[in-house]
């Protein structure tokens, strides 16, 4: 265990992390209410599902692997078949040379088959190699845009974040999908060819074997159900484990890491959540070893049965030496089938599961992707009016806007203040329609946005968020953001310059082309200040008829943010601004400032009126002039 540094004896030790267990509302185990026997009938489904994705993806993989477990089926057979034959000739009665004679065209025939099976083998794992990674890549696409697209409101239900992490599992469980299901087909195949032969020779051979590799398979499945066990106990573990870990060790936050002595504490909370998982894993270790140990000596007194009664049955006489000789082969082969089969259905039945939880996760995201309407918005947009608009994140007692009314005009530049909490950048949401009110409506020019395809809204909106993000995309995309509106960068450079970023990218070393991430090889970094300015030139370059600015200047000297403020009023008339402030100075330039108060409005008006009115505003200004 590692120690943080900080500790020493006249301090009371790190705390441990916060235990966390995967559940929550939407958290459901898929084996809390699926006996063995629901969880066997799932197994086709599990196939079926895994062919159409297939399908999907490689048709011609599909028809190759397909036709060659067919052809490896076949093989087997033949070889089974043939050997019969040539047991037959070789354990019969002439001389040696005139046995071999005898049996040399059945074992050309065995040869051939085998080279055959051989061959169609090689044949499938190539198919199975083209099929995955296609499918995985499918999977993880899926998985990105599923989240990508869900209602805002989705992350912070109770339970998401962890039914995404388990659902991540499932994505890289994709890669064992078609394996699995290749290996269970070509056993399924190999076993009814062998069987066919088995039970030729004798029919209670073949009961007799399969009760031989029973145990094995039910041993598998047990297996497959107390790893899944472990691996649900520690999914919430597992999430939050890493989340932490990028945020120990991305290079942005490496300062405050070393300059606050954090590291000591990080690895000894990584160690002690990393232990609590071993810890779930190595509770489980001697369920295993039991499960692996009795069904192993179970499945042992079972194949010892079997090969007593292939002796008794030879030494009784009912059947023939060159019979016995060939059955003793295949009951090798049959028991290999079997065992592959038992083996690989239980391994198809452990990657259901995991297969369930992304599978659950797609339909839950599916389910709370936005269903608000079809309606659009103009291009030019006049007025936007809030009435008595209420929203209340999920899980909190109080709204964070609690009945807000309010219209802004074109033209208009509005300035929000208020103290932290007081739903400043939650009624920025609702105006942009990021979030949908619980009561009441937002309306621009008339159109509810509830109704409205969120698309064309965010089509007109530009958000400088209060925590941006800072791409690591060249620079010209991380002013774009991938949506270029010319075939020259002259829109580009206009923002840029708008925001007074122009020398600092001139000396980036491919200037728009740079890569803005230190840690990428080629990237470059630039300052808290530069990126803040970037992300206004962002917001400046989409031209939309709503511009919200979201404490749009905290890191800016005082040359940056009188240029973004000029330039916000220089482009005022063709909009709506809304910029959400603590620097109460800078509402100078808003036609109209609003001060909120526990999600309400509780004073409008000008800066001037405000600060001679007496209320909130003229409080707050005031203990921002006393220092
Ligand atoms: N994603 C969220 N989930 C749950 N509660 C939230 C979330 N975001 C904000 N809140 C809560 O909603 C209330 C209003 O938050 P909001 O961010 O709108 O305040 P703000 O006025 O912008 O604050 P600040 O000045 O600190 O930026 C707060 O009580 C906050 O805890």
């Amino acid at each position: 265990m590692t120690h943080a540094s900080t500790a020493d004896e006249n301090t009371p030790p790190p705390p441990p992390p916060a235990t966390l267990e995967f559940g929550g509302k939407y958290g459901k185990n898929p084996l809390a209410d699926a006996g063995f026997g629901a969880m066997c009938r799932r197994l086709p489904s599990v196939l079926a599902h895994t062919a159409r994705m297939a399908w999907a993806v490689d048709r011609t993989g599909v028809v190759l692997l397909l036709a060659c477990q067919l052809l490896t089926g076949l093989a087997a057979a033949v070889v089974l078949a043939f050997t019969a034959q040539a047991m037959t000739h070789i354990l019969g009665s002439g001389t040696v040379p005139e046995r071999l004679h005898g049996a040399l065209p059945a074992l050309i025939v065995v040869t051939a088959a085998a080279a055959a099976g051989r061959i169609t083998s090689a044949l499938s794992s190539y198919a199975d190699g083209r099929i995955t990674p296609l499918l995985t890549t499918e999977a993880d696409i899926a998985l990105v845009a599923a989240v990508c697209r869900v209602e805002t409101a989705a992350y912070g239900e109770d339970g998401f974040a962890d039914r995404q992490e388990a659902a991540e599992v499932g994505v890289t469980r994709t890669r064992m999908m078609v394996q699995d299901a290749q290996r269970f087909l070509s056993a399924l195949i190999r076993m009814i060819a062998a069987s066919g032969v088995i039970t030729a020779l004798h029919p209670l051979m073949l009961p007799l074997l399969l009760l031989a590799v029973l145990p094995a398979g039910a041993g598998a499945v047990l297996s497959a159900r107390v790893d899944y066990e472990t691996h649900y106990l520690n999914v919430g573990d597992r999430n939050v484990r890493s989340m932490m870990r990028w945020w120990a060790t991305y290079s942005r936050f490496g300062d405050e890491v070393r300059a606050n002595g954090m590291t000591g504490y990080l690895v000894f909370w990584y160690r002690s959540l990393s232990d609590r998982i071993d810890q779930r894993t190595l509770t489980a270790a001697p369920r295993l070893l039991r499960i692996v140990l009795t069904t192993s000596a179970l499945g042992g007194v079972f194949l010892l049965c079997t090969w007593a009664t292939l002796a008794w049955l030879a030494a009784e006489g009912r059947v023939a030496l060159p019979v016995a000789a060939t059955a003793v082969v295949a009951v090798q082969t049959t028991l290999a089938a079997l065992g592959q089969f038992v083996i690989h259905g239980a391994a198809m039945f452990h990657t259901s599961l995991y297969l369930a939880d992304m599978r659950a996760f797609l339909d839950m995201a599916a389910e709370r992707a936005p269903r608000r309407g079809e309606l659009t918005i103009p291009e030019r947009v006049e007025e936007i009016r809030l009435d008595e608009v209420v929203y209340r994140y999920p899980g909190k007692e109080e709204p964070a806007v609690a009945g807000v009314s309010l219209a802004l005009r074109r033209g208009e530049i509005l300035a929000i203040v208020g103290e932290n909490g007081s739903g400043k950048s939650t009624l920025a949401k609702l105006i942009t329609g990021i979030l949908l009110a619980d009561k009441g409506r937002v309306l621009w020019d008339g159109v509810d946005l509830a109704h409205a395809d969120p698309d064309a809204v965010w089509k007109r909106t530009a958000l400088v968020p209060q925590n941006f993000a800072c791409w690591p995309l060249r620079a010209r995309e991380n002013i774009t953001l991938g949506q270029p509106k010319s075939f020259d960068d002259t829109p580009v450079w206009d923002v840029v310059d708008a925001v007074g970023m122009r020398e600092a990218i001139e000396k980036l070393p491919r200037q728009l082309d740079t890569l803005l991430a230190k840690e990428l090889w080629g990237g470059a970094e630039l300052s808290g200040g530069q990126w803040q300015r970037l992300v206004c030139a962002r917001a400046l370059y989409r031209r939309t008829p709503l511009l919200i600015l979201d404490e749009p200047t905290s890191q800016m000297d005082a040359r940056g943010e009188h240029a973004i403020f000029l330039e916000i009023k220089r482009i005022a008339a063709e909009r709506m601004t809304i910029v959400v402030t603590h620097q109460l100075a800078n509402t100078r330039l808003a036609d109209r400032v609003l001060v909120m108060d526990q999600g309400r409005i509780v004073e409008q008006g000008t800066y001037d009126e405000l600060v001679h009115a007496g209320g909130l505003f003229a409080e707050l200004v005031a203990l921002a002039d006393d220092r």
